[in-house]
């Protein structure tokens, strides 16, 4: 299985769930969600990018997926304000560094610098809280990276769950693989252990309350 598969089975759509990918465009990870759903359920596919968004209802299309899959065009910050809607699951694959997929992208090897990240880990910090706000009580939150840094990774879930003691993490063990399950249950691949990109994902569990 690929990485985007090993992402989707971290977030286990079931059928009849309503789903929420908030950082969905181009949408490979929207289709497959979408495909577990076996006909019964949603996914809410938002994006800010009006034209990758557009190629991701194409193949919807082409995949007859269309009527599962809702498109929204805008900033999750602001609408995630502005939605009184909740739903079962709530995908975060945020904006990273790519380190975990250099060996495809060498533009980004140069283009790095530190200022770079500071911007990018607060984003992702903006991009979770308003994420949370869409997960209903007793739902979870994805969050995913295509990063193999821990500071975007574990410490942007570390520092998530001090500022929302709602949302607890949940091992990602039957999920996935053992292989790819780290010592705090988060699920990690990288391109030097397992020869896959590197991705990352982690499930927080929403309270009750
Ligand atoms: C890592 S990519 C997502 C890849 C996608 N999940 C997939 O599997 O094909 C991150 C996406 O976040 C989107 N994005 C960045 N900032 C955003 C924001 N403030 N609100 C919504 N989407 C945003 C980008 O346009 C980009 O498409």
């Amino acid at each position: 299985m690929r990485v985007q598969g090993f992402v989707v089975s971290v977030v286990d759509p079931q059928p009849g769930e309503t789903i929420m990918d908030c950082c969905a465009a181009p949408g490979g990870k929207t289709l497959f969600m979408a495909s577990r759903l076996a006909g019964q359920g949603k996914v809410s596919a938002l994006d800010i990018n009006k034209g990758r968004l557009r190629i991701l209802m194409e193949a919807a299309k082409c995949h007859n997926l269309d009527d599962i899959i809702t498109d929204i065009h805008g900033d999750l910050r602001l609408y995630a304000k502005e939605s009184t809607v909740k739903y079962d699951k709530v995908l975060l694959d945020a904006p990273c560094s790519g380190l975990g997929v250099l060996s495809k992208r060498a533009d980004l090897r140069w283009n790095r610098q530190f200022e770079d990240l500071e911007e990018l880990v607060c984003l992702q910090d903006e991009l979770l809280d308003s994420a949370s706000l869409l997960v209903k009580p007793g739902g979870v939150l994805i969050y995913s990276t295509c990063s193999i840094d821990h500071e975007e990774n574990e410490n942007r879930v570390t520092t998530f769950v001090q500022r929302h003691p709602e949302f607890t993490p949940q091992g990602v063990h039957g999920y996935v693989p053992a292989e790819f399950i780290t010592d705090d249950g988060f699920y990690s691949s990288s391109p030097t252990k397992h020869s896959l990109d590197g991705a990352f994902a982690a499930r927080l569990v929403r309270s009750m309350h």
